[in-house]
């Protein structure tokens, strides 16, 4: 068996599908990123009910989530998931864990068979257990090495970061990790 880290996968011939979720759009700038890289169809998963906007308040909704193991029912429908080969997931880490609407999205959708791609920005305090969680909640899923970047500091009103030197310096690395997957050339 190959050594964790060092797998690789082909895009030829493999349909790819790009699903984030962003409050404050530097997940969207990767997954748009990516896309620019790789192609495949991007979606943004959005819920029934929309989280507040107020941040105070959102942390404390999300505590509660994470806290009951609330799903939140999901607007966004993909259809025919089968087609994919290759879904990207990328998120947040909120509470030092996967979004609820990602774990949404992984329990209502079968991924067995596929391979997963996941990406992450983060205040700073790093991915907690967002890829471990999405192993788990996709055990038949071949999950490949994930890619994180700092992203906003909302509690200290910095949103948006992916813009100008950071933006250049996050498409090289965006670039080198896809590139170390096998996913470009
Ligand atoms: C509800 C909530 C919880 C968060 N919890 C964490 C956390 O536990 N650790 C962390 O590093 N950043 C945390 N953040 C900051 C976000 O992960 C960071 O700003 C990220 O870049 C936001 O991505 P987005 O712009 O795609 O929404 C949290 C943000 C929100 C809104």
């Amino acid at each position: 068996q190959r050594p964790a880290g060092d797998e690789k996968v082909s895009l030829s011939g493999k349909k790819v599908l790009i699903v984030y979720l962003s409050r404050t759009n530097n997940t969207k700038a990767i997954a748009q990123i990516i896309q620019t890289k790789v192609g495949g169809t991007l979606v943004s998963l959005e819920l029934v009910n929309p989280y507040p906007q107020n941040y105070q308040t959102i942390v404390q909704q999300v505590a509660n989530e994470n806290a009951s193991g609330f799903l939140p029912p999901l607007k966004t429908k993909i259809d025919g998931i089968g087609q994919y080969d290759i879904i990207f997931l990328g998120f947040p880490t909120w509470g030092m864990q996967l979004p609820p609407p990602m774990k949404s999205f992984l329990k209502q959708y079968d991924l067995s068979g596929k391979t997963i791609v996941p990406f992450n920005t983060n205040a700073g305090y790093g991915i907690g257990s967002t890829f471990a969680t999405v192993k788990e909640l996709a055990p038949k899923s071949r999950v490949l090495d994930g890619f994180t970047t700092k992203g906003g500091i909302e509690r200290d009103g910095i949103q948006f970061v992916m813009e100008g030197e950071k933006a250049t310096l996050v498409t090289n690395e965006v670039g080198a990790w896809l590139k170390k997957l096998g996913l470009v050339n």
